[in-house]
């Protein structure tokens, strides 16, 4: 059989980053994650891999100068530990491929903010995923890849599946929902990022200390969100935006309520941190109310504000 890595020049796919419009989070498990009932979206920022196959059976990475201005290049690992590698190497065991004929370049090209709580670093994990299924021809289904992924991390799935959906377990046992009508938000992009495990810690440390309340059993999903998110009343969206992260970020990154105040002065419906945060995200009525908030908030901050949307596709090759 002729090697696939013969056949192609080079594959390149896309995956999406994510907010979660709803994030709950129960009380840590024995190896330390926490049960979550999280409403996630899909928006209209993709991560894009491309996937050249190497002589030496190597599987390397590096980062595009077509990435995003808040991008910094210095914190996105070069080496193995890379999402993308990680994904590309899991792949390559999972099919039992040989080594020496299966090395992969993966060039990253990143527009979701770096540890910003979108999920970036899982959206390349999955676009590598989809890049080098399909550079090594291994007819697997979607579904299949997204149970391959989700070692690599809780968010990882989901950037496969994208969409909207809800995550059970801790996050990765996805329900697609059908969510037909567009969701308009806001994004402001921190420049520097928040540790995922540290905001999960100060949110047990708040609550053993009594500053927050400890929930009872697992976090079930609001019912009401789900309904407001198939039905694309954002009224009623806005009203039920939740996320048990919000309060351990913004004690970590205290600016974070002044720009969530801020926001919503100028006319958001809504607006929370997403995810483990900084990035902060605000609900818009229409697409047009959704420029025109990010203009209106850049012009007063001078900070970088973009319009998205949701729910957008999964991974695809392009
Ligand atoms: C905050 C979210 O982005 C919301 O979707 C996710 O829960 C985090 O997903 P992720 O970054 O893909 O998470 P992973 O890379 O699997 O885990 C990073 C760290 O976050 C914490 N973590 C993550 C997910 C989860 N359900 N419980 C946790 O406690 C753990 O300390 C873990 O070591
Ligand atoms: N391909 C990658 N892109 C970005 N960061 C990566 C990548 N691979 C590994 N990392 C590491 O993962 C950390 C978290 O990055 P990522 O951008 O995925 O965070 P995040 O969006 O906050 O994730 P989540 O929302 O899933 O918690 C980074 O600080 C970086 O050290």
């Amino acid at each position: 059989m002729p090697t696939t890595a013969r056949l192609f020049s080079h594959v390149t796919a896309q995956a999406p980053g994510k907010v979660n419009l709803s994030l709950r989070v129960g009380t840590p498990r024995a190896d330390g994650y926490h049960p979550v009932a999280s409403v996630y979206l899909a928006v209209s920022l993709l991560e894009e891999v491309t996937a050249t196959p190497r002589q030496d059976g190597e599987i390397t990475v590096s980062l595009s100068e077509g990435s995003s201005a808040f991008v910094d290049p210095a914190v996105i690992p070069a080496d193995s530990s890379n999402l993308a590698a990680r994904a590309a190497l899991r792949l390559r065991e999972h099919l039992g491929l040989e080594p020496q004929n299966h090395g992969v370049h993966l060039e990253i090209t990143k527009q979701v903010p770096v540890a910003g709580g979108m999920g970036g670093g899982s959206a390349d994990a999955a676009a590598a995923l989809l890049a080098c299924a399909s550079l090594w021809e291994a007819g697997l289904s979607r579904q299949a890849l997204a149970e391959i992924a989700a070692p690599l991390g809780a968010d990882v799935p989901f950037a496969v599946m994208g969409g909207a959906a809800v995550g059970l377990g801790v996050g990765d046992e996805l329900t697609p929902l059908l969510a037909r009508h567009p969701v308009y938000l806001v994004l402001i992009p921190a420049t520097t990022g928040l540790s995922t495990p540290e905001v999960y810690a100060l949110l047990d440390r708040l609550r053993d200390e009594g500053t927050l309340p400890v929930p009872e059993g697992d976090p079930e999903v609001d019912r009401e969100l789900v309904q407001a998110l198939t039905t694309g009343n954002a009224e009623d969206l806005a009203l039920l935006l939740a996320n048990d992260l919000q309060v351990p970020a913004a004690t970590l990154v205290p600016e974070l309520s002044e720009m969530l105040g801020l926001g919503l002065e100028e006319g958001a419906l809504s607006g929370q941190v997403s995810g483990s945060g900084p990035t902060v995200m605000f609900l818009a009525r229409t697409a047009e109310e959704s420029f025109q908030l990010a203009a209106r908030i850049e012009d007063r901050t001078g900070v970088a504000a973009v319009a998205v949307h949701g729910p957008v596709h999964g991974a695809r090759v392009l």
